[in-house]
């Protein structure tokens, strides 16, 4: 099947630089995609974007290209419920890819089984409107309750105004629960602010609740941007970021979110937002914990030590 692209749809970097920050051995780009190719594995029909082709040829050589030993690939919404994408990429990784898919509530236990030999480690729940329709949070919970006996754990989306009306849910879940970008903090408030208070109030108290540290690029208002370059990109989102590093040190992970859907201005140069790495995990075991154990003990612990 062939696919047009969303009008003005940005297609991801080719050719990114070297970063210049050296990972450390055996880092994990912990949250990034793969979309299709459409014409093998066809977008979904209930999608909200059609993207760009991003195989998994293409993300193993930016796994190399940058550095990064391994990948979680996180279903991307463009294929709905339809996992084959993601968890073929994850099998042609050599176990160099754990996987988070989108499952509805008439997944059958055979096809969870599936899934976890693929690699799959955890289940995603969406709640930003304008990729999703709404699920019944009653049917999410019985996923979650389902998912939490193969020992994976939840991904949740939404963008921080939605946490105060979400917070009984996601506090109700009874796995690891493990937030995408920050819980997407509007970064023009004050990081000292209410709003990210009420964040960092959901991590402090709920020990289960992990975060992804992830999409400058996308949370950023006033840049500059990761091109050209730039050593300094995306300086309002760093406080933030660094907050949840330093504060909760052993419960958060990195990733480049290639290839970047949505993006509408720019679309960054991937060397240069893992330069952006040592601006919020300011020393290296903070950088080792973000990047390796973090990670390797959330997707790969039978290998952790
Ligand atoms: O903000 C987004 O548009 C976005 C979309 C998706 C997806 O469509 O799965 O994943 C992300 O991590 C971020």
């Amino acid at each position: 099947m062939s696919f047009e692209k969303t009008p003005g749809w940005l297609d991801w970097y080719a050719g990114p630089s070297k970063p210049r920050f050296q990972l450390p051995p055996g880092s994990v780009d912990a949250h990034c995609h793969v979309f299709g190719p459409g014409d093998q594995f066809p977008y979904a029909p209930e999608r909200k974007y059609t993207p760009c082709d991003a195989s998994k040829a293409q993300l193993f050589a930016l796994r190399d290209h940058l550095g990064f030993a391994r990948n979680v690939i996180v279903q991307a919404t463009c294929h709905g419920a339809d996992n084959r994408a993601m968890a073929d990429a994850c099998r042609s990784s050599g176990g160099k890819a754990r996987g988070v898919a989108t499952v509805r509530r008439s997944v059958t236990d055979h096809e969870l089984e599936e899934l976890h030999a693929a690699g799959v480690r955890g289940v995603r729940f969406n709640f930003v409107r304008r990729l999703v329709d709404f699920t019944p949070k009653d049917e999410l919970m019985e996923i979650a309750g389902r998912i939490k006996a193969l020992g994976w754990h939840v991904v949740i989306y939404f963008e921080a105004v939605d946490l105060p009306e979400l917070w009984d849910f996601f506090t109700a879940l009874p796995t690891t629960v493990v937030v995408d970008h920050m819980g997407r903090p509007d970064v023009t408030k004050p990081v000292d602010g209410p709003e990210f208070a009420l964040f960092l109030k959901f991590m402090r108290e709920h020990p289960n609740v992990w975060s992804k540290v992830s999409c400058p690029e996308r949370l950023s208002v006033s840049g500059p941007r990761a091109l050209n370059g730039e050593q300094a990109a995306y300086r309002d989102v760093v406080p933030f970021a660094r907050r949840v590093v330093e504060t909760f040190p052993d419960r958060v992970l990195w990733g480049t979110d290639w290839p970047h859907p949505n993006l509408k201005d720019h679309m960054p140069d991937d060397g240069l937002l893992v330069d952006f790495i040592p601006h919020i995990a300011v020393t290296p075991e903070l950088q080792r914990q973000l990047l390796v154990d973090n990670p390797m003990r959330l997707y790969w612990p039978e290998e952790s030590r």
